[in-house]
């Protein structure tokens, strides 16, 4: 990406291209051999060099003349091509893996078409299909897009890591597949996950592809139907305890930062990922998603949702199902948004009445309760348990409803019509993915309020047309802030990611909303202006970064804002220019060196 794009960049490959051809010429057989005996993914976009698109003098100059088909076409035609061949395919896994594999095979194509296509190709990158993806992963593998290190590999890290065969990594998300969306513990299957969310920072935020490392780590599973299964490409092993986890951690984290000293580390879909945040935050630049950046998002949505309602934040009262990662998280960032419109914690914190797998968390249920649901439990229900969401709805009567509870139509007709009931614009958040485990749909929501929800949802849905008038759900996935996160992070050589930080990347998304948006009630700005989105995301974090000096790139902090957000767009890669500036690049160099035919 940006900072280090100099070095990553196909024309730098070629300047390394250039020192060959006055040693050994363009022809030669060291050069030659170099190029095929090393496997794609060990050269920086080498898939680039076989993009139809080239010229034919290029071709000749790249020793790919004769490898592709004889007409070099334009965009739009390879677009069409593209865009047909995911026509034929008949499911969405089909989908996904041909996108999976021309990502491999032509990563610049596939970033053009990508954010050509966002609002369609997302859902089959990412969630809902990625989530089949994960579940079948075993059955469907195709090609190493990441790297796997195993409980087995400790005390080795730091060499194997020295595998991975890009040199100017600047961000990974990594998983150990223990709580795949709402899926639960898909083992190494979970490797859809960090591929999906890295494509994403490709797409939405312009971090290079080869900046970028989806790294997944089996520390065996608890899925028995996995380990039963001959497919299955994990370990053979149960879970490994919590000590022997963190004592991994440790080795991985210091191996990355010693290989890579800038790398931006995203933890994702971890079962319990709250000791790894404590331990790591103030070593490493890095967060932890399901918390932070779902937090920050939601945050985001609700600044706009608490307007649209008319009711004052004191006023709110918001059952959470679910008081996990995600849960918390939300609560947490939603307290301190209420805080800075003028409540106390206090009254803030009592605005929130969360709801697990045994009912409303209260200190005194009579379980010990996770250290992560003690923030939350309720002192205030007369000694009164509520084992039902029916019995917390009831009792706390709701202006906001969330769900992040993996449980697909946890909210029922019933709860939907109570809450339109009681309220004029009820806000009703189910988040829960993929598409399955949302716990309602779109449609649902609008016809149990009469169209008065005010309404975001985990995974996409279509818009809904009742009683004639068309309403438009709002997306409130980590999406929208995590690229820009990680970008702002990155390009002003943060220390570390800080509260403010992710405080700042959901404050910045109502500022995306435009006028028309708001007019159609949208808390969301469109998916279509995602890159536009990351990187005002990015300009947040990067104030935020200053304001706590954890900013290394300390000439950022002299730009006004426009200035800098100019300057954030400017670093970001551009899919649509890559292949027209290798071909001009090289064009140029073939005419200088008059190379013109240098196969024929
Ligand atoms: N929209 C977005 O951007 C994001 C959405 N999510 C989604 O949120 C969901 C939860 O993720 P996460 O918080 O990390 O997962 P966790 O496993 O940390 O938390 C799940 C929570 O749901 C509760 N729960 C499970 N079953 C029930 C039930 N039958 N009734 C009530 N509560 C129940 C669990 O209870 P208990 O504590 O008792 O086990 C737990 O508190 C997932 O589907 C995920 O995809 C996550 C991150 C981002
Ligand atoms: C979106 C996301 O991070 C999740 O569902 O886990
Ligand atoms: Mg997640």
């Amino acid at each position: 990406m940006a900072t280090t794009s100099a070095t990553q960049a196909p024309i730098a490959h070629h300047t390394a291209n250039l020192g060959s051809i006055s040693s050994h010429g363009p022809q030669s057989p060291i050069a030659h051999r170099a190029k095929h005996t090393l496997p794609t993914a060990h050269v920086p976009n080498r898939s680039a060099h076989y993009d139809t698109s080239l010229s034919i003098p290029v071709r000749k100059y790249l020793q790919t003349y004769g490898l592709t088909p004889p007409r070099a076409e334009s965009y739009e035609i390879q677009k069409k091509r593209c865009l047909a061949q995911l026509a034929l395919k008949s499911t969405d896994i089909e989908r996904f893996l041909y996108l999976s594999t021309l990502r491999y095979n032509n990563v610049h194509l596939f970033y053009r078409l990508l954010t050509d296509h966002f609002t369609e190709l997302t859902p089959l990158v990412y969630t809902p299909t990625v989530g089949e993806a994960c579940q079948r992963w075993s059955e469907i593998y195709q090609q190493p897009e990441g790297m796997y290190l195993s409980f087995e590999d400790r005390g080795h890290l730091s060499n194997i890591i020295q595998n991975w065969p890009q040199a100017h990594v600047e961000i990974t998300v990594v998983t150990d597949g223990s709580r795949i969306l709402g899926l639960g513990d898909l083992g190494v299957g979970g490797m859809g996950i960090p591929i999906g969310k890295l494509a994403l920072y490709t797409g939405c935020a312009g971090i290079r592809p080869e900046g970028t490392l989806p790294l997944t780590v089996d520390l065996g599973t608890g899925n028995k139907a996995l380990l039963e299964d001959p497919l299955y490409m994990g370990s053979r092993r149960e879970k490994v305890t919590a000590e022997e986890e963190k004592e991994f951690l440790d080795e991985l984290m210091a191996a990355l930062k010693d290989r890579w000293p800038d790398i931006v580390i995203q933890f994702e879909d971890w079962k319990n990922p709250f000791p790894s945040l404590e331990r790591y935050r103030h070593d490493y630049a890095m967060f932890n998603d399901d918390i932070q950046g779902t937090g920050a998002v939601i945050m985001g949505g609700i600044i706009g949702a608490v307007k649209q309602s008319g009711v004052a934040p004191k006023d709110h009262r918001a059952v959470f199902l679910g008081s996990g990662s995600a849960g918390v998280g939300v609560a947490k960032q939603i307290v301190d948004y209420f805080v800075k419109e003028g409540l106390t914690e206090e009254e803030a914190k009592n605005c929130f009445w969360l709801v697990d797998s045994k009912g409303l968390v209260t200190s005194d249920r009579g379980d010990k309760l996770a250290d992560h649901k003690i923030y939350f439990s309720r002192t205030d229900n007369k000694g009164e348990q509520y084992k039902t969401l029916d019995d917390v709805i009831e009792y706390v009567k709701p202006t906001i409803i969330m769900g992040l509870s993996t449980i697909g139509g946890a909210f029922t007709p019933e709860i939907l019509q109570k809450m339109g009931k009681w309220n004029d614009r009820p806000i009703i958040f189910p988040l829960s993915n993929p598409s399955s485990k949302s716990e309602c749909t779109f449609e649902e929501a609008i016809s149990n309020t009469d169209g008065r929800a005010l309404f975001a949802s985990g995974s996409p849905f279509h818009p809904v047309t009742y009683n004639g008038k068309q309403y438009h759900p709002g997306q409130g996935n980590n999406m929208y802030v995590f690229p820009g996160i990680g970008l702002g992070t990155i390009l002003c050589k943060a220390v570390q990611v800080t509260s403010n930080m992710i405080y700042a990347s959901g404050e910045a998304l109502p500022t995306m909303i435009t006028e028309e948006e708001k007019d159609l009630a949208l808390l969301y700005p469109g998916i279509t202006r995602i890159r536009d989105v990351s990187a005002r995301v990015a300009l947040y974090v990067i104030r935020a970064a200053q304001k706590d000096n954890v900013d290394r790139l300390h000439s950022l902090r002299d730009m006004d804002d426009a200035t800098l957000e100019e300057w954030i767009k400017d670093k970001m890669y551009d899919p649509h220019k890559e292949t027209e500036e290798l071909e001009n690049e090289l064009r140029d160099i073939v005419q200088d060196l008059s190379v013109s035919s240098p196969r024929l």
